[in-house]
């Protein structure tokens, strides 16, 4: 078996990794930087071409694409799915986990526990968005940030409306969130391959800190989830359409609430905290079932 690694960088601990598992497990690996690789897009016989040689006789596809690089390594993985090549997830799955807002809106139709989550750009009745979410304390956010920058815990009211009031002078999108304070600074990451969650990690932010970010100084620890936890995690990947995905839960008073649900969740901090062979799982799951795929009769993309 032939199986592709779509990753900007073989150096990348998650990359290495997920190469090494599938030497070990006896299949020719490949890192194709998808970005480098054009398409012929009109052809009967769609082909992909990297480094002057189409790439031919992949059984399978592992995306690994950055948050920044999803319009084009989407399109790469699209390109597989009409060659027929199993892609570990689907090209749609991907991009529609990308978009915040997007993926609460189909976590909360599909009965996933979320925190009260309000979604502004320019709104002039500030009162009601704080009072859509409960009041303060409140979490506001900018839809596009990352590692735990543009996410701001208002303690009171007046906190939260100069927030919202600055925010809403950049003309951007944001995230108005109940806080939930009882998670007291930790996140759970499950990490689900096919219909499990085969490793979970407790990451706790810095004393003092609400953000559990690993960027922002946090640690992460092995955890044993709740029954409850792990079918919210798995529900939210499924519901995403994801056969690979790290779910970040948050434990609320009401229960598990899902924060975000990741495509491309990271290796080097799950195995380190877990001492679980992820790379290994993902590569069986995805020997397993592009042996028993027939995407050439699927229309997905
Ligand atoms: N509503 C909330 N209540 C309590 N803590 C929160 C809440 N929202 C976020 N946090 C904490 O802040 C951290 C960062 O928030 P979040 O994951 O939404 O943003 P981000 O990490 O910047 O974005 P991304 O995960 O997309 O990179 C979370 O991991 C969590 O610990
Ligand atoms: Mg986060
Ligand atoms: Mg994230």
């Amino acid at each position: 078996m032939k199986i592709a690694i779509l990753s900007q960088d073989a150096a990348l601990y998650s990359t290495r990794r997920l190469k090494e598992a599938g030497e070990k497990q006896g299949y020719q690996m490949r890192v194709i930087p998808y970005l480098r690789c054009y398409m012929n897009i009109t052809s009967s016989r769609p082909s992909i071409i990297f480094n002057g040689t189409p790439l031919e006789n992949f059984d399978a596809v592992i995306p690994r694409i950055g948050a920044s690089r999803t319009f084009y390594g989407t399109a790469v993985v699209r390109q597989f799915e009409v060659m027929g090549v199993f892609s570990c997830n689907e090209s749609q799955a991907i991009s529609r986990s990308r978009d915040k807002l997007r993926c609460m809106q189909i976590l909360a139709k599909e009965g996933v526990g979320l925190p009260v989550t309000g979604f502004a750009h320019a709104t002039q009745d500030i009162d009601g968005l704080i009072e859509t979410v409960g009041g303060a304390p409140l979490v506001i956010k900018l839809l596009e940030g990352t590692q735990g920058i543009g996410v701001v815990l208002a303690e009171t009211y007046q906190a939260a409306k100069s927030v919202i009031e600055a925010f809403r002078g950049l003309d951007t999108n944001i995230l108005v969130q109940e806080y939930i304070k009882e998670a007291g600074g930790a996140d759970l990451r499950c990490f689900v391959v096919g219909d499990q969650v085969i490793a979970a990690m407790k990451r706790q932010g810095a004393k003092g800190e609400f953000r559990s970010n690993l960027h922002r100084g946090g640690n992460a620890e092995k955890i044993k989830l709740s029954i409850d936890e792990r079918t919210t995690a798995i529900k939210a990947a499924r519901a995403m359409g994801l056969n690979v995905a790290g779910v970040d839960l948050l434990r609320s008073n009401h229960g598990p609430v899902v924060m975000e649900v990741n495509s491309s969740p990271g290796l080097e901090g799950i195995e380190k905290a877990t001492k679980i062979d992820v790379a290994g799982k993902i590569i069986e799951y995805v020997v397993e079932n592009a042996a028993n795929s027939d995407t050439k009769e699927l229309i997905k993309y």
